[in-house]
């Protein structure tokens, strides 16, 4: 049994893995990291803990707070030059988000030809994973509701507020909401024409939704792709220890 927790910038979540599929996923807002500590308390004793943090050392120490005495043998994936199946050209690996390298584990783990992988959480990130299993490099882009987000932050004008996805939008609102939703698109789809025509692109994360439909692609929806990845992970190194 194996307990994966994703520790991203909005969200920590986490899901229990048995016997092939999962029995158990949740989440907290990463403000309330301290909250984990009642969380944990419900993880099964006996599960192996596979780790991601991209939020920080602070919410690093919060989830050893809250493993408590089973913190030093959870499993941190720090990403590196190789690992289940997956190769890595980032310079230098180890910079590269414990959370990409999750999902491209996961994806790898999914598909065996060129894929787009694609986590659409604070950030949204796509990246390019060769036939080979090799992540040949990727985009960090703001999020969908960091970029709205940042627009009313940083004008006298802009609400923060809904619109409606529009072509040709008429009002502010539908222009913000319509124009961030472009924007990712517009990225992914920009990207997806360095891989083999016809190629999967592997969609993930908290906004995953309201981009999927925008997206002129053969999107597969994976709701927690990071986490697979991690599950991956824990069983390999199982293996392998
Ligand atoms: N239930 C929800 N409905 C719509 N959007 C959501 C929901 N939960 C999260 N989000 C959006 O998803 C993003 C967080 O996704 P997530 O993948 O957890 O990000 P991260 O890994 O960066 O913490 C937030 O920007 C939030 O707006
Ligand atoms: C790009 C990210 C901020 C995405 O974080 P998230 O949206 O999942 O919270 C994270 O993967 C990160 O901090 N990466 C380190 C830098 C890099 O990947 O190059
Ligand atoms: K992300």
């Amino acid at each position: 049994m194996i307990v994966a927790i994703d520790a991203g910038n909005s969200r920590i979540k986490w899901g229990i893995w048995a016997d092939g599929g999962w029995g158990g996923m949740g989440a907290l807002e990463t403000a309330d990291a301290a909250g984990l500590v009642a969380v944990a308390s419900g993880w099964p004793a006996d599960a192996r803990i596979a780790v991601c943090n991209v939020a920080g050392e602070g919410v690093a120490a919060a989830l050893r707070a809250a493993l408590g005495a089973r913190a030093d043998a959870a499993r941190w994936l720090r990403p590196g030059l190789r690992q289940c199946g997956v190769e890595s050209r980032y310079l230098p690996p180890e910079r590269l988000g414990a959370d990409r390298w999750a999902a491209l584990i996961g994806a790898r783990a999914r598909v065996s030809s060129a894929c787009l992988v694609v986590c659409a959480g604070t950030a949204t990130t796509i990246d390019v994973l060769d036939a080979d299993g090799v992540f040949q490099g990727g985009l960090i882009v703001p999020g969908v509701d960091l970029m709205r987000r940042s627009l009313a932050g940083a004008t006298a004008l802009l609400p923060y507020a809904d619109g409606e996805f529009a072509d040709l939008p008429r009002c502010t609102q539908d222009a913000i909401a319509s124009g961030c939703l472009h924007a990712q698109a517009g990225a992914v789809e920009r990207l997806y024409r360095q891989l083999p025509a016809g190629s999967p692109c592997l969609l993930s994360g908290g906004s995953a939704p309201a981009l999927a439909a925008h997206l002129a692609l053969p999107v597969r929806r994976i709701d927690n792709l990071v986490l697979e990845g991690l599950a991956r992970f824990a069983v390999t190194e199982g293996a392998t220890a």
